[in-house]
């Protein structure tokens, strides 16, 4: 083995070091470099690792991210990447910051041979992705990133995504990737579903909180903000500029597609039908988004047993933090990482209490929840290649 790919095989995660699956170093103590361990650095080589990803939509933001997370990872590499208006191009002049990689040229997904990859992440925009991955070979494990296989009743999708579903019988066998709330079941997935980015950001705070009927199922009122790269990389005149700059913009006032996805999450933990008021903006950021959520507590609770009851839930969680009582969660202390950050505060109004949330959009709201989904299904640490800090300031 080269001294380069010796590298590759080594990561540390969660304060140990590993050499493939085992653990090599607990790091508490001074232990000595064992001499047989190489320490040459250089370009990760993704065709190195030892389980083939293949990539589709490499060319769009959230492709781009997961080629970033994957840097870090001992074991996935990418051998297949494909794009649309940009097949045929190498990967080094679309996305010159990931050229020390090595990764492979860009084709079209009517080109790709699926038979060199033993797993894929859908990048692709909604709608054309649930024909795509119904061709595509039952024996690979897929994350997808798009909206096609969220929402499980297939009425609710053609009413909210306004066009005929392609795979429904597909849909039957997906399983919804929030990972902290439904690990278990993705573990024995095949294909998941990845949530949309604001449904991260609500979810992880409203469900213990509705599981354990401390809040009321009516009257939530969502207000989230977004950065501009969650409208993904193509060319449209509203992400221009001059559009957003210097100014914020509501959008989807009252119909936007992840009302049905947020009510599905929350309904079924709720165990009845819980509606929310949502409306999204866009900010003049090109990362991060925060939810802030205002709800009514269920009769003879205080703001004090929420705040409890979500650090109780995520106590053991390495990426959802409860902050110190009183600290505000701002997306700069998440920008660049896997972490979803909270916290509860008293509203002026009695009975009435304000959750915020901040994520990533493009990390725990798409590739970093997705590579979060994907160790899950493939048997590794649900962290490798995500344990890097937020970039900050
Ligand atoms: N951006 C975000 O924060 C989040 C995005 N998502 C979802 O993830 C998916 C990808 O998003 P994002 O990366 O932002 O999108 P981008 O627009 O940045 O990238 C889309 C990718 O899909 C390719 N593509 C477009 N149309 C087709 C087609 N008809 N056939 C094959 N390939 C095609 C593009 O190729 P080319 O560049 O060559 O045109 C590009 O590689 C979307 O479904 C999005 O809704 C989910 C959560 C958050
Ligand atoms: C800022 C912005 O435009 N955000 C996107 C949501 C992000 C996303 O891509 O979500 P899906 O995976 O559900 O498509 C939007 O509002 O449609």
């Amino acid at each position: 083995m080269s001294s380069a790919s010796t590298l590759s095989s080594i990561c540390f995660e969660q304060g140990c070091w590993f050499k493939g699956e085992r653990k090599i170093r607990v790091t508490d103590k001074v232990v000595k470099r064992p001499s047989s361990m190489s320490f040459r650095v250089s370009a990760t080589s993704s065709a190195s690792k030892d389980i083939r990803i293949g990539l589709l939509g490499a060319s769009g933001y959230t492709g781009a991210e997961i080629v970033r997370l994957l840097a870090n990872h001992p074991h996935f590499g990418v051998t297949l990447m494909t794009a649309d208006r940009k097949a045929g191009q190498s990967m080094d002049s679309v996305f010159p910051h990931l050229r020390a990689q090595k990764l492979p040229r860009l084709v079209s997904v009517k080109d790709a041979d699926f038979s060199s990859v033993d797993a894929v992440f859908c990048c692709l925009p909604h709608g054309t992705t649930q024909e795509i991955i119904k061709g595509l070979p039952t024996t690979l494990k897929i994350v997808d990133l798009s909206a096609d296989f969220r929402l499980r009743d297939i009425s609710e999708y053609e009413e909210w995504y306004g066009q005929p579903h392609q795979a429904v019988e597909l849909q039957k066998e997906v399983v919804y990737g929030l990972t902290e709330l439904l690990r278990d079941d993705i573990k024995k997935a095949r294909l998941v579903a990845n949530p949309g980015c604001y449904p991260t950001s609500v979810q992880l705070p409203l469900v213990p909180l509705l599981k354990e009927n401390l809040i009321k199922h009516e009257n939530i009122i969502i207000d989230a903000k977004s950065g501009v790269s969650g409208a993904g990389r193509g060319a449209k005149e509203a992400n221009l500029y001059s559009e957003i700059a210097e100014g914020i913009s509501s959008y989807g006032v009252t119909r936007h597609r992840h009302v049905p996805e947020i009510e599905q999450g929350l309904s079924d933990v709720a165990q009845s039908k819980v509606t929310v008021s949502f409306t999204p903006h866009l900010m003049p950021m090109i990362r991060g988004m925060q939810s802030t959520i205002y709800v009514e507590m269920a009769p003879g609770v205080k703001t004090e047993d929420l705040y409890q009851q979500l650090r109780s839930s995520y106590e053991d969680e390495e990426f959802v933090k409860v902050l110190e009582e009183g600290v505000v969660p701002r997306t700069h202390n998440v920008r660049g990482s896997n972490y979803c950050f909270m916290n509860v505060f008293p509203d002026r109004i009695p009975g009435r209490a304000i959750i915020i949330s901040v994520i990533d959009n493009l990390v725990k709201g798409a590739s970093g929840q997705a590579l979060q989904n994907l160790n899950i299904m493939m048997g590794l640490p649900e962290t490798m290649g995500l344990l890097h800090q937020p970039l900050f300031p």
